[in-house]
């Protein structure tokens, strides 16, 4: 695939504040993405997501790497690299709060390039995508979080920019708006084509909404995958198995030797295996006793212990 971004070898560091100490936030962080693609930047706090998107849309100069949008590296040839991104960046900063919703769209209608003939038609299109007509003269103040991050979003779609970067777009949203919100935008990345880059902590986002997740850590890459791919790569290796009776203090210490278990309650043990067959040799150890098994199933592993395994193990699988 054809890749619209590339982030190449980027270093980020601060000085911390009160101290001569220096922090790095973002440490050889490098990835390509391709036209058309949603990619997730997920991550724990502090792991460096927003130093990573604003070092892409040109608010950071990175210490040490380079970006390059559309071919054109972000620093020597900034304006023709920045013509292609658009972002909505935590905090609703795109849009004034003073204006009304329509004032907002035609002021950066203006602002970022749309033909004076065509601003009316491309606000009104707007307005009827992100379902806001009956808002359009209410003030951006008196709006609710999720309008606010709606109308920002939708400033962000008037440059018509191949790229689209949001930080946490369905931070502080309560369910029914994140999941009109998450709608949105999945039908602006089918229907127009755009490549869109999400920073998020919110897991359903990126299961639901993303083909690809970038997992950073510490301003590290820990992983690099198709959103399915990582889900495959766990959900073949978790058990629940319940069983009937204890287990012996022999049987007990063969298997905390031999397997992960990650949780041990009462007569419910659960393990990630990491080859499937070894499930047979777990059975051998509860056998050697005669311990009856009340039942064995494979669990549905979701993308949060997913990331969870990734960020604390630190390895890509
Ligand atoms: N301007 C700054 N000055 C000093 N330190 C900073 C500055 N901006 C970010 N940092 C520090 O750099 C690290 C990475 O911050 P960043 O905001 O990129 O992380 P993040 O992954 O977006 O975190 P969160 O999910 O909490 O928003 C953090 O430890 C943060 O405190």
């Amino acid at each position: 695939m054809e890749s619209i971004i590339s982030v190449k070898g980027i270093y980020k560091s601060y000085k911390k504040r009160k101290s001569s100490e220096i922090f790095t936030a973002v440490n050889d962080l490098s990835f390509d993405v391709g036209k058309g693609e949603i990619v997730g930047l997920l991550g724990p706090n502090g792991a460096g997501k927003t130093t990573t998107i604003k070092t892409i849309c040109g608010l950071l100069v990175p210490d040490q790497g380079s970006v390059t949008i559309n071919g054109f590296d972000s620093l020597k040839d900034r304006d023709k690299a920045l013509r292609h991104i658009s972002a909505v960046l935590e905090g609703n900063r795109n849009i004034y709060w003073r204006l009304t919703v329509y004032e907002n769209l035609v002021y950066f209608a203006g602002n970022r390039g749309v033909p004076k003939k065509d601003i009316r038609r491309k606000v009104d299109e707007l307005l009827s995508l992100f379902q806001l007509q009956d808002k359009k003269d209410e003030l951006v103040n008196n709006l609710s979080r999720g309008m606010q991050q709606k109308l920002a979003v939708s400033v962000a779609m008037l440059a018509d920019t191949d790229v689209v970067l949001l930080d946490e777009p369905t931070l502080g949203l309560d369910v029914e708006t994140g999941y009109e919100v998450r709608d949105l935008l999945r039908k602006i990345a089918r229907d127009q084509g755009k490549t869109i880059i999400i920073s998020t902590h919110d897991m359903p986002v990126v299961q639901d909404l993303c083909e690809r997740t970038i997992i950073i850590n510490a301003g590290k890459v820990v992983a690099d995958e198709r959103v399915e791919e990582l889900l495959k790569l766990f959900e073949t290796s978790a058990y629940q198995i319940e069983l009937q009776e204890p287990l012996t203090d022999e049987q007990q210490t063969m298997l905390l030797a031999q397997f992960p278990i990650h949780q041990w309650e009462a007569l419910t043990l659960k393990v990630n295996l990491d080859q499937e067959q070894d499930i047979f040799k777990l059975m051998d150890i509860l056998k050697q006793n005669e311990t009856p098994i009340e039942t064995i199933n494979r669990t549905e592993i979701n993308f949060e212990q997913v990331f969870r395994k990734l960020v604390n193990e630190g390895v890509a699988s």
